[in-house]
Protein backbone atom coordinates (compact mmCIF):
# COMPACT_ATOMS: atom_id res chain seq x y z
CA UNK A 1 0.00 0.00 0.00
CA UNK A 2 1.49 3.44 -0.44
CA UNK A 3 2.96 5.49 2.10
CA UNK A 4 3.54 2.09 4.21
CA UNK A 5 6.26 2.53 6.52
CA UNK A 6 9.23 0.01 6.25
CA UNK A 7 9.43 -3.08 7.51
CA UNK A 8 11.22 -6.47 7.48
CA UNK A 9 9.54 -8.47 4.85
CA UNK A 10 9.29 -12.80 5.49
CA UNK A 11 10.89 -14.47 3.42
CA UNK A 12 9.04 -17.38 1.71
CA UNK A 13 8.97 -20.74 3.29
CA UNK A 14 9.19 -22.75 0.42
CA UNK A 15 8.01 -26.24 1.04
CA UNK A 16 10.37 -28.38 -0.61
CA UNK A 17 9.04 -31.46 0.70
CA UNK A 18 6.32 -31.14 -0.84
CA UNK A 19 6.05 -31.61 -5.23
CA UNK A 20 4.44 -28.47 -7.11
CA UNK A 21 0.91 -29.04 -7.75
CA UNK A 22 1.84 -28.66 -11.76
CA UNK A 23 4.94 -28.03 -12.95
CA UNK A 24 5.64 -24.50 -15.08
CA UNK A 25 5.70 -25.69 -18.75
CA UNK A 26 8.36 -24.17 -20.42
CA UNK A 27 8.22 -20.43 -21.05
CA UNK A 28 9.14 -20.39 -24.39
CA UNK A 29 12.37 -18.35 -23.33
CA UNK A 30 9.82 -15.43 -21.31
CA UNK A 31 11.80 -12.45 -19.46
CA UNK A 32 10.50 -12.30 -16.22
CA UNK A 33 11.91 -9.05 -14.09
CA UNK A 34 11.91 -9.77 -10.38
CA UNK A 35 11.34 -6.40 -8.07
CA UNK A 36 12.37 -6.76 -4.77
CA UNK A 37 14.48 -4.84 -2.05
CA UNK A 38 14.93 -8.23 0.15
CA UNK A 39 17.94 -9.85 -1.05
CA UNK A 40 17.05 -13.11 0.03
CA UNK A 41 13.77 -12.44 -1.53
CA UNK A 42 15.17 -11.37 -4.58
CA UNK A 43 17.25 -14.31 -5.10
CA UNK A 44 14.77 -17.56 -4.21
CA UNK A 45 12.16 -15.82 -6.51
CA UNK A 46 15.27 -15.54 -9.24
CA UNK A 47 16.13 -18.94 -8.75
CA UNK A 48 12.41 -20.20 -8.86
CA UNK A 49 12.12 -18.10 -11.88
CA UNK A 50 15.03 -19.44 -13.51
CA UNK A 51 14.43 -23.04 -12.67
CA UNK A 52 11.00 -23.00 -14.49
CA UNK A 53 13.01 -21.67 -17.71
CA UNK A 54 12.31 -17.73 -17.60
CA UNK A 55 15.12 -15.71 -18.96
CA UNK A 56 15.49 -13.77 -15.35
CA UNK A 57 16.38 -10.06 -14.40
CA UNK A 58 16.55 -8.51 -10.76
CA UNK A 59 16.33 -5.22 -9.03
CA UNK A 60 16.09 -4.08 -5.58
CA UNK A 61 14.39 -0.55 -6.68
CA UNK A 62 12.19 1.61 -8.46
CA UNK A 63 14.73 3.63 -10.44
CA UNK A 64 16.20 0.35 -11.41
CA UNK A 65 13.26 -1.44 -12.28
CA UNK A 66 12.20 1.57 -14.53
CA UNK A 67 15.65 1.17 -16.66
CA UNK A 68 15.12 -2.56 -16.99
CA UNK A 69 11.54 -2.22 -18.37
CA UNK A 70 12.56 0.42 -20.80
CA UNK A 71 15.10 -1.83 -21.96
CA UNK A 72 14.40 -4.79 -22.07
CA UNK A 73 11.73 -7.01 -23.71
CA UNK A 74 9.91 -7.84 -20.16
CA UNK A 75 7.21 -10.11 -20.27
CA UNK A 76 6.67 -11.15 -16.49
CA UNK A 77 7.03 -8.44 -13.59
CA UNK A 78 6.73 -9.73 -10.26
CA UNK A 79 6.74 -6.57 -8.03
CA UNK A 80 6.68 -6.34 -4.25
CA UNK A 81 4.04 -3.68 -3.01
CA UNK A 82 7.04 -1.73 -1.10
CA UNK A 83 10.16 -1.30 -2.77
CA UNK A 84 12.55 1.88 -2.14
CA UNK A 85 12.22 4.97 -3.97
CA UNK A 86 9.13 5.49 -4.75
CA UNK A 87 5.69 3.77 -5.17
CA UNK A 88 5.42 0.31 -6.87
CA UNK A 89 1.72 0.76 -7.71
CA UNK A 90 3.04 3.77 -9.49
CA UNK A 91 5.42 1.77 -11.24
CA UNK A 92 3.06 -0.77 -12.22
CA UNK A 93 0.68 2.07 -13.22
CA UNK A 94 3.05 3.59 -16.05
CA UNK A 95 4.95 0.10 -16.91
CA UNK A 96 1.51 -1.08 -18.00
CA UNK A 97 0.21 2.37 -19.96
CA UNK A 98 3.93 1.92 -21.58
CA UNK A 99 3.62 -2.19 -22.29
CA UNK A 100 0.01 -2.87 -22.06
CA UNK A 101 1.01 -6.68 -22.37
CA UNK A 102 3.43 -6.39 -19.88
CA UNK A 103 1.73 -9.32 -16.98
CA UNK A 104 2.38 -7.77 -13.54
CA UNK A 105 2.20 -10.33 -10.60
CA UNK A 106 2.38 -8.07 -6.84
CA UNK A 107 3.77 -9.04 -3.69
CA UNK A 108 3.07 -8.32 -0.61
CA UNK A 109 3.54 -9.21 3.63
CA UNK A 110 0.94 -6.77 4.08
CA UNK A 111 -2.04 -7.93 2.20
CA UNK A 112 -5.63 -6.47 2.59
CA UNK A 113 -8.74 -6.37 0.30
CA UNK A 114 -7.73 -2.77 -0.25
CA UNK A 115 -4.68 -3.28 -1.68
CA UNK A 116 -5.34 -6.07 -3.74
CA UNK A 117 -8.46 -3.70 -5.43
CA UNK A 118 -5.95 -1.31 -6.04
CA UNK A 119 -3.30 -3.52 -7.35
CA UNK A 120 -5.79 -4.68 -9.49
CA UNK A 121 -7.49 -1.12 -10.73
CA UNK A 122 -3.38 -0.61 -11.51
CA UNK A 123 -3.34 -3.44 -13.94
CA UNK A 124 -2.00 -6.34 -11.64
CA UNK A 125 -3.34 -9.60 -13.05
CA UNK A 126 -2.48 -11.79 -9.89
CA UNK A 127 -1.49 -11.50 -6.05
CA UNK A 128 1.38 -12.91 -4.34
CA UNK A 129 0.70 -12.52 0.12
CA UNK A 130 4.36 -13.31 1.61
CA UNK A 131 5.54 -15.69 2.90
CA UNK A 132 4.00 -17.82 0.48
CA UNK A 133 5.30 -21.78 -0.46
CA UNK A 134 7.25 -22.18 -3.37
CA UNK A 135 4.16 -24.01 -5.39
CA UNK A 136 2.08 -21.27 -5.33
CA UNK A 137 5.19 -19.04 -6.76
CA UNK A 138 4.87 -21.74 -9.34
CA UNK A 139 1.38 -21.63 -10.18
CA UNK A 140 1.44 -17.63 -10.25
CA UNK A 141 4.02 -17.81 -12.55
CA UNK A 142 2.33 -20.59 -14.53
CA UNK A 143 -0.75 -18.27 -14.86
CA UNK A 144 1.38 -15.37 -15.74
CA UNK A 145 2.98 -16.51 -18.84
CA UNK A 146 -0.23 -18.10 -20.02
CA UNK A 147 -2.11 -14.70 -19.50
CA UNK A 148 0.98 -13.47 -21.20
CA UNK A 149 0.58 -15.88 -24.07
CA UNK A 150 -2.69 -14.83 -24.77
CA UNK A 151 -2.45 -11.37 -24.19
CA UNK A 152 0.66 -11.40 -27.03
CA UNK A 153 -1.18 -13.75 -29.37
CA UNK A 154 -4.47 -11.20 -28.96
CA UNK A 155 -2.69 -8.25 -29.74
CA UNK A 156 -0.87 -10.24 -32.80
CA UNK A 157 -3.90 -10.75 -34.29
CA UNK A 158 -5.78 -7.90 -33.93
CA UNK A 159 -3.08 -5.70 -35.97
CA UNK A 160 -3.00 -8.69 -38.34
CA UNK A 161 0.94 -9.71 -39.56
CA UNK A 162 0.23 -9.38 -43.78
CA UNK A 163 0.70 -13.40 -43.56
CA UNK A 164 -3.06 -13.84 -44.08
CA UNK A 165 -3.04 -17.08 -45.78
CA UNK A 166 0.54 -18.66 -44.37
CA UNK A 167 0.52 -21.83 -42.36
CA UNK A 168 0.72 -19.82 -39.06
CA UNK A 169 -2.27 -18.10 -40.01
CA UNK A 170 -4.52 -20.72 -40.59
CA UNK A 171 -3.15 -23.48 -38.19
CA UNK A 172 -2.44 -22.22 -34.72
CA UNK A 173 -0.31 -23.44 -32.30
CA UNK A 174 2.93 -22.96 -31.11
CA UNK A 175 3.91 -26.14 -29.09
CA UNK A 176 6.82 -28.25 -30.50
CA UNK A 177 3.97 -30.48 -31.50
CA UNK A 178 2.22 -27.80 -34.18
CA UNK A 179 5.92 -26.66 -34.90
CA UNK A 180 6.80 -30.53 -35.92
CA UNK A 181 3.71 -30.66 -37.58
CA UNK A 182 3.85 -27.48 -39.40
CA UNK A 183 7.35 -28.25 -40.59
CA UNK A 184 5.58 -31.81 -41.85
CA UNK A 185 3.03 -29.75 -43.78
CA UNK A 186 5.45 -27.82 -45.58
CA UNK A 187 7.45 -30.59 -46.47
CA UNK A 188 4.85 -32.48 -47.80
CA UNK A 189 2.90 -29.84 -49.64
CA UNK A 190 5.84 -29.71 -51.88
CA UNK A 191 4.87 -33.42 -53.42
CA UNK A 192 1.58 -35.18 -55.16
CA UNK A 193 1.35 -38.04 -53.14
CA UNK A 194 -1.72 -39.16 -51.72
CA UNK A 195 -1.40 -38.17 -47.64
CA UNK A 196 -3.02 -40.13 -44.89
CA UNK A 197 -4.13 -37.49 -41.81
CA UNK A 198 -4.83 -38.78 -38.69
CA UNK A 199 -5.85 -37.18 -35.30
CA UNK A 200 -9.09 -37.64 -33.20
CA UNK A 201 -12.49 -35.86 -33.90
CA UNK A 202 -12.08 -31.75 -34.10
CA UNK A 203 -8.14 -32.08 -33.81
CA UNK A 204 -8.00 -29.68 -36.92
CA UNK A 205 -7.52 -32.42 -39.62
CA UNK A 206 -9.46 -30.55 -42.18
CA UNK A 207 -7.83 -27.25 -41.61
CA UNK A 208 -4.31 -29.64 -42.00
CA UNK A 209 -5.75 -30.93 -45.31
CA UNK A 210 -6.38 -27.06 -46.39
CA UNK A 211 -2.68 -26.23 -45.39
CA UNK A 212 -1.36 -28.95 -47.48
CA UNK A 213 -3.38 -27.90 -50.34
CA UNK A 214 -2.51 -23.93 -49.69
CA UNK A 215 1.13 -24.81 -49.13
CA UNK A 216 1.38 -26.61 -52.79
CA UNK A 217 1.99 -25.43 -56.39
CA UNK A 218 -1.62 -25.50 -57.18
CA UNK A 219 -2.85 -23.50 -54.48
CA UNK A 220 -5.00 -21.57 -56.88
CA UNK A 221 -6.72 -24.92 -58.19
CA UNK A 222 -9.98 -26.07 -56.15
CA UNK A 223 -10.13 -27.90 -53.23
CA UNK A 224 -12.64 -29.78 -53.13
CA UNK A 225 -13.76 -31.73 -49.31
CA UNK A 226 -16.47 -34.97 -49.22
CA UNK A 227 -17.22 -36.24 -46.32
CA UNK A 228 -17.27 -40.05 -46.69
CA UNK A 229 -19.17 -41.08 -43.58
CA UNK A 230 -21.81 -38.42 -44.37
CA UNK A 231 -23.33 -39.69 -47.73
CA UNK A 232 -24.78 -42.89 -48.51
CA UNK A 233 -22.91 -45.71 -50.52
CA UNK A 234 -25.14 -44.58 -54.20
CA UNK A 235 -24.07 -40.39 -53.74
CA UNK A 236 -20.80 -41.39 -52.70
CA UNK A 237 -20.21 -43.30 -55.91
CA UNK A 238 -21.90 -40.66 -58.18
CA UNK A 239 -20.51 -37.76 -56.20
CA UNK A 240 -16.52 -39.26 -56.64
CA UNK A 241 -16.70 -40.47 -60.29
CA UNK A 242 -19.59 -38.62 -61.55
CA UNK A 243 -22.27 -40.20 -64.11
CA UNK A 244 -22.90 -39.37 -67.37
CA UNK A 245 -26.82 -38.37 -68.85
CA UNK A 246 -29.25 -40.94 -68.46
CA UNK A 247 -27.03 -43.25 -66.40
CA UNK A 248 -29.48 -43.91 -63.68
CA UNK A 249 -33.41 -41.98 -63.49
CA UNK A 250 -32.98 -38.36 -62.73
CA UNK A 251 -29.21 -38.39 -64.42
CA UNK A 252 -31.40 -35.60 -67.29
CA UNK A 253 -27.46 -34.51 -67.42
CA UNK A 254 -23.58 -35.05 -67.22
CA UNK A 255 -21.86 -34.64 -63.83
CA UNK A 256 -18.78 -34.73 -63.41
CA UNK A 257 -17.41 -36.76 -59.94
CA UNK A 258 -14.94 -34.45 -57.87
CA UNK A 259 -12.06 -36.47 -58.65
CA UNK A 260 -12.39 -34.80 -62.36
CA UNK A 261 -13.85 -31.40 -61.19
CA UNK A 262 -10.82 -30.90 -58.54
CA UNK A 263 -8.85 -30.84 -61.93
CA UNK A 264 -5.21 -30.39 -60.63
CA UNK A 265 -6.29 -29.35 -57.22
CA UNK A 266 -7.33 -31.28 -54.51
CA UNK A 267 -9.79 -33.92 -53.33
CA UNK A 268 -9.87 -34.36 -49.63
CA UNK A 269 -11.36 -37.52 -48.57
CA UNK A 270 -13.08 -37.01 -44.92
CA UNK A 271 -13.26 -40.01 -42.89
CA UNK A 272 -11.85 -42.35 -45.29
CA UNK A 273 -12.57 -45.09 -43.17
CA UNK A 274 -16.16 -45.00 -43.35
CA UNK A 275 -16.06 -45.75 -47.07
CA UNK A 276 -17.76 -48.77 -48.29
CA UNK A 277 -15.79 -51.60 -49.56
CA UNK A 278 -16.74 -51.51 -52.96
CA UNK A 279 -16.07 -47.40 -52.97
CA UNK A 280 -12.87 -48.38 -51.68
CA UNK A 281 -11.99 -50.76 -54.87
CA UNK A 282 -13.03 -48.13 -57.07
CA UNK A 283 -11.05 -45.49 -55.25
CA UNK A 284 -7.90 -47.85 -55.39
CA UNK A 285 -8.33 -47.75 -59.33
CA UNK A 286 -8.72 -44.81 -60.01
CA UNK A 287 -5.69 -43.83 -58.01
CA UNK A 288 -3.33 -46.48 -59.50
CA UNK A 289 -4.70 -46.06 -62.90
CA UNK A 290 -4.88 -42.42 -62.69
CA UNK A 291 -8.45 -42.33 -64.29
CA UNK A 292 -12.13 -43.17 -63.83
CA UNK A 293 -15.01 -44.02 -65.17
CA UNK A 294 -18.33 -42.09 -64.55
CA UNK A 295 -21.50 -43.81 -63.77
CA UNK A 296 -23.19 -45.41 -67.26
CA UNK A 297 -19.74 -43.85 -69.36
CA UNK A 298 -17.68 -46.45 -71.99
CA UNK A 299 -14.67 -44.36 -71.71
CA UNK A 300 -12.71 -43.28 -68.86
CA UNK A 301 -11.67 -39.58 -67.97
CA UNK A 302 -8.21 -38.61 -66.67
CA UNK A 303 -8.04 -37.70 -63.03
CA UNK A 304 -5.06 -34.80 -62.12
CA UNK A 305 -5.93 -34.59 -58.29
CA UNK A 306 -4.20 -35.01 -55.70
CA UNK A 307 -5.52 -36.68 -52.76
CA UNK A 308 -5.77 -36.31 -49.23
CA UNK A 309 -7.89 -38.32 -46.72
CA UNK A 310 -8.43 -38.26 -43.50
CA UNK A 311 -9.75 -40.56 -40.33
CA UNK A 312 -9.84 -40.61 -36.76
CA UNK A 313 -10.43 -44.67 -36.83
CA UNK A 314 -8.09 -47.35 -36.39
CA UNK A 315 -7.18 -47.81 -40.09
CA UNK A 316 -4.87 -51.00 -39.16
CA UNK A 317 -7.29 -52.53 -37.29
CA UNK A 318 -9.63 -52.22 -39.76
CA UNK A 319 -7.71 -53.63 -42.35
CA UNK A 320 -7.36 -56.31 -39.79
CA UNK A 321 -10.84 -57.30 -39.59
CA UNK A 322 -11.24 -57.02 -43.46
CA UNK A 323 -13.79 -53.62 -43.17
CA UNK A 324 -10.56 -51.73 -44.85
CA UNK A 325 -9.13 -52.73 -47.84
CA UNK A 326 -5.08 -53.39 -47.13
CA UNK A 327 -3.79 -51.81 -50.36
CA UNK A 328 -5.73 -48.77 -50.45
CA UNK A 329 -4.72 -48.12 -47.22
CA UNK A 330 -0.71 -48.71 -48.28
CA UNK A 331 -1.60 -46.02 -51.64
CA UNK A 332 -3.16 -43.60 -49.12
CA UNK A 333 -0.50 -44.20 -46.30
CA UNK A 334 2.54 -43.12 -48.13
CA UNK A 335 3.18 -40.36 -45.40
CA UNK A 336 0.95 -39.64 -42.70
CA UNK A 337 0.22 -36.74 -41.01
CA UNK A 338 -0.45 -37.05 -37.04
CA UNK A 339 -2.62 -34.08 -35.44
CA UNK A 340 -2.16 -34.00 -31.75
CA UNK A 341 -4.69 -34.35 -29.45
CA UNK A 342 -5.32 -30.65 -27.75
CA UNK A 343 -4.63 -32.37 -24.04
CA UNK A 344 -0.90 -32.98 -25.69
CA UNK A 345 -0.63 -29.50 -26.41
CA UNK A 346 -2.16 -27.60 -23.57
CA UNK A 347 0.25 -24.30 -24.06
CA UNK A 348 -1.87 -24.07 -27.69
CA UNK A 349 -5.06 -23.28 -25.84
CA UNK A 350 -4.33 -19.33 -24.88
CA UNK A 351 -3.68 -18.96 -28.56
CA UNK A 352 -6.37 -20.98 -30.28
CA UNK A 353 -9.00 -19.22 -27.14
CA UNK A 354 -7.32 -15.63 -28.64
CA UNK A 355 -7.70 -16.24 -31.99
CA UNK A 356 -11.50 -17.24 -31.78
CA UNK A 357 -12.00 -14.20 -29.78
CA UNK A 358 -10.72 -11.90 -32.23
CA UNK A 359 -13.06 -13.14 -34.76
CA UNK A 360 -15.73 -13.07 -32.39
CA UNK A 361 -14.68 -9.10 -31.59
CA UNK A 362 -14.46 -9.00 -35.85
CA UNK A 363 -18.01 -10.21 -35.47
CA UNK A 364 -19.58 -8.49 -32.56
CA UNK A 365 -17.75 -5.41 -32.28
CA UNK A 366 -16.56 -6.58 -28.44
CA UNK A 367 -12.94 -6.88 -27.20
CA UNK A 368 -13.65 -10.00 -25.23
CA UNK A 369 -11.22 -11.09 -22.68
CA UNK A 370 -11.09 -14.38 -20.76
CA UNK A 371 -10.93 -14.11 -17.13
CA UNK A 372 -7.80 -15.84 -15.56
CA UNK A 373 -10.33 -18.07 -13.43
CA UNK A 374 -11.66 -19.30 -17.10
CA UNK A 375 -8.31 -19.56 -18.53
CA UNK A 376 -6.94 -21.91 -16.09
CA UNK A 377 -9.90 -24.45 -16.34
CA UNK A 378 -9.38 -24.07 -20.10
CA UNK A 379 -5.84 -24.70 -19.73
CA UNK A 380 -6.48 -27.89 -17.46
CA UNK A 381 -9.70 -29.25 -19.04
CA UNK A 382 -9.13 -32.62 -20.66
CA UNK A 383 -10.80 -31.57 -24.37
CA UNK A 384 -11.88 -34.89 -25.64
CA UNK A 385 -13.64 -32.82 -28.35
CA UNK A 386 -10.79 -30.96 -29.00
CA UNK A 387 -10.05 -28.00 -30.40
CA UNK A 388 -13.99 -28.10 -32.08
CA UNK A 389 -14.57 -28.06 -28.51
CA UNK A 390 -13.14 -25.11 -27.36
CA UNK A 391 -14.16 -22.86 -30.30
CA UNK A 392 -17.54 -23.91 -29.40
CA UNK A 393 -16.91 -23.20 -25.96
CA UNK A 394 -15.88 -19.57 -26.81
CA UNK A 395 -18.63 -18.90 -29.41
CA UNK A 396 -21.35 -19.57 -26.33
CA UNK A 397 -19.37 -17.80 -23.79
CA UNK A 398 -19.70 -14.61 -26.81
CA UNK A 399 -23.32 -15.43 -27.11
CA UNK A 400 -24.21 -15.44 -23.48
CA UNK A 401 -22.01 -12.81 -21.74
CA UNK A 402 -23.64 -9.49 -21.12
CA UNK A 403 -19.74 -7.93 -20.51
CA UNK A 404 -16.59 -8.37 -22.29
CA UNK A 405 -14.76 -10.74 -19.82
CA UNK A 406 -15.78 -14.15 -19.86
CA UNK A 407 -15.96 -16.04 -16.90
CA UNK A 408 -16.48 -19.26 -15.50
CA UNK A 409 -20.24 -19.04 -14.95
CA UNK A 410 -20.33 -18.47 -19.25
CA UNK A 411 -18.40 -21.62 -20.17
CA UNK A 412 -20.08 -25.30 -20.71
CA UNK A 413 -21.77 -27.10 -17.93
CA UNK A 414 -18.49 -30.27 -18.81
CA UNK A 415 -15.69 -27.46 -17.49
CA UNK A 416 -17.54 -25.75 -14.42
CA UNK A 417 -18.31 -29.68 -13.67
CA UNK A 418 -14.95 -30.15 -14.00
CA UNK A 419 -14.18 -27.30 -11.97
CA UNK A 420 -16.28 -28.15 -9.50
CA UNK A 421 -14.89 -31.56 -9.10
CA UNK A 422 -10.91 -30.31 -9.28
CA UNK A 423 -12.24 -28.45 -6.24
CA UNK A 424 -13.84 -31.38 -4.80
CA UNK A 425 -11.04 -32.81 -4.64
CA UNK A 426 -8.63 -30.80 -3.19
CA UNK A 427 -8.57 -29.26 0.47
CA UNK A 428 -8.42 -25.82 -0.09
CA UNK A 429 -10.80 -23.27 -1.84
CA UNK A 430 -9.18 -19.59 -2.18
CA UNK A 431 -12.11 -17.35 -2.96
CA UNK A 432 -10.11 -14.82 -4.08
CA UNK A 433 -6.37 -13.36 -4.35
CA UNK A 434 -4.71 -14.55 -1.42
CA UNK A 435 -5.16 -11.27 0.46
CA UNK A 436 -4.91 -11.84 4.69
CA UNK A 437 -8.65 -10.53 4.86
CA UNK A 438 -10.70 -12.49 2.33
CA UNK A 439 -11.78 -15.82 3.58
CA UNK A 440 -10.43 -18.93 2.81
CA UNK A 441 -12.13 -21.58 2.85
CA UNK A 442 -10.76 -24.98 4.44
CA UNK A 443 -13.29 -27.84 2.40
CA UNK A 444 -13.72 -30.84 4.00
CA UNK A 445 -15.28 -33.45 1.26
CA UNK A 446 -18.74 -34.54 2.11
CA UNK A 447 -19.06 -31.74 5.23
CA UNK A 448 -20.11 -28.75 3.25
CA UNK A 449 -21.94 -28.15 0.18
CA UNK A 450 -19.89 -26.57 -2.64
CA UNK A 451 -23.40 -24.23 -2.90
CA UNK A 452 -22.55 -23.23 0.88
CA UNK A 453 -18.94 -22.47 0.49
CA UNK A 454 -20.08 -20.47 -3.16
CA UNK A 455 -22.44 -18.25 -0.68
CA UNK A 456 -20.46 -17.72 2.06
CA UNK A 457 -17.14 -17.10 -0.37
CA UNK A 458 -20.08 -13.94 -1.88
CA UNK A 459 -20.97 -12.77 1.10
CA UNK A 460 -17.64 -12.69 2.78
CA UNK A 461 -16.21 -10.52 0.02
CA UNK A 462 -19.25 -8.41 -0.56
CA UNK A 463 -18.76 -7.51 3.09
CA UNK A 464 -14.62 -6.96 2.92
CA UNK A 465 -15.54 -4.73 -0.18
CA UNK A 466 -17.59 -2.86 2.22
CA UNK A 467 -20.68 -3.50 -0.53
CA UNK A 468 -19.07 -3.25 -3.80
CA UNK A 469 -20.25 -5.85 -5.45
CA UNK A 470 -18.20 -4.82 -8.58
CA UNK A 471 -15.25 -5.58 -7.48
CA UNK A 472 -16.44 -8.68 -5.68
CA UNK A 473 -17.36 -9.88 -9.04
CA UNK A 474 -13.91 -9.15 -10.36
CA UNK A 475 -12.15 -10.41 -7.50
CA UNK A 476 -14.29 -13.89 -7.61
CA UNK A 477 -14.23 -14.41 -11.32
CA UNK A 478 -17.51 -14.30 -12.28
CA UNK A 479 -19.37 -11.69 -13.90
CA UNK A 480 -21.62 -9.53 -12.44
CA UNK A 481 -24.84 -10.85 -13.61
CA UNK A 482 -23.82 -14.07 -12.47
CA UNK A 483 -23.45 -12.37 -9.09
CA UNK A 484 -26.69 -11.00 -9.11
CA UNK A 485 -28.00 -13.70 -10.16
CA UNK A 486 -26.75 -15.79 -7.01
CA UNK A 487 -27.68 -13.01 -4.70
CA UNK A 488 -31.24 -13.54 -5.57
CA UNK A 489 -31.58 -17.55 -5.45
CA UNK A 490 -29.63 -16.79 -1.78
CA UNK A 491 -32.76 -14.29 -1.33
CA UNK A 492 -30.56 -11.25 -0.23
CA UNK A 493 -30.36 -8.88 -3.75
CA UNK A 494 -30.61 -6.03 -1.51
CA UNK A 495 -27.14 -6.61 0.69
N1 LIG B 1 -4.88 -25.40 -35.15
C1 LIG B 1 -6.05 -24.80 -35.36
N2 LIG B 1 -6.11 -23.46 -35.52
C2 LIG B 1 -7.28 -22.84 -35.70
N3 LIG B 1 -8.46 -23.47 -35.78
C3 LIG B 1 -8.46 -24.80 -35.65
C4 LIG B 1 -7.26 -25.53 -35.44
N4 LIG B 1 -7.56 -26.83 -35.37
C5 LIG B 1 -8.88 -26.93 -35.51
N5 LIG B 1 -9.43 -25.71 -35.70
C6 LIG B 1 -10.86 -25.44 -35.86
O1 LIG B 1 -11.56 -26.45 -35.14
C7 LIG B 1 -12.68 -26.91 -35.87
C8 LIG B 1 -12.53 -28.40 -36.14
O2 LIG B 1 -11.46 -28.60 -37.05
P1 LIG B 1 -11.54 -29.68 -38.23
O3 LIG B 1 -12.90 -29.76 -38.81
O4 LIG B 1 -10.39 -29.41 -39.15
O5 LIG B 1 -11.27 -30.98 -37.34
P2 LIG B 1 -11.27 -32.51 -37.81
O6 LIG B 1 -10.13 -33.16 -37.12
O7 LIG B 1 -11.31 -32.58 -39.31
O8 LIG B 1 -12.63 -33.02 -37.17
P3 LIG B 1 -13.48 -34.34 -37.56
O9 LIG B 1 -12.60 -35.53 -37.28
O10 LIG B 1 -14.64 -34.30 -36.60
O11 LIG B 1 -13.86 -34.20 -38.99
C9 LIG B 1 -12.73 -26.10 -37.15
O12 LIG B 1 -13.61 -25.01 -36.99
C10 LIG B 1 -11.31 -25.59 -37.30
O13 LIG B 1 -11.28 -24.37 -38.00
Amino acid sequence: MRGQASMPTPVPRWKTAQPAARTVAPPNGMNLLVVDDDSAVRHACCEIGKSAGFQIFASGTIAESEAILNEQAIDIVLLDLRVPGGSSLDLLERARSAHPELVVILMTAFATVASAVEAMRNGASDYLTKPFALEELMQVLDRARRRRTFELEARRLREGTGESRSLSSLLIGNTAAMQQLSRMITKVAQSSHPVLILGETGTGKELVARAVHEGGAHADRPFLAVDCGALVPSLIESELFGYVKGAFTGADKAKDGLLVAADDGTVFLDEIGDLPLDMQTRLLRALQEKEVRPIGASEPVAVHARILAATNRDLPAMVEQGTFRKDLYFRLNVVNLRVPPLRQRRDDIPLLAAHFLERMRREDGVDYVVSDEALRVMHEYDWPGNVRELEHAIERACAISSGPVLTMAELPTQLQEYRAQTARGGSVIAVAPAAENVTVVHQSPGIVSIAELEKQAILNTIQQLNGDKLMAARLLGIGKTTLYRKLKEYGIEHI
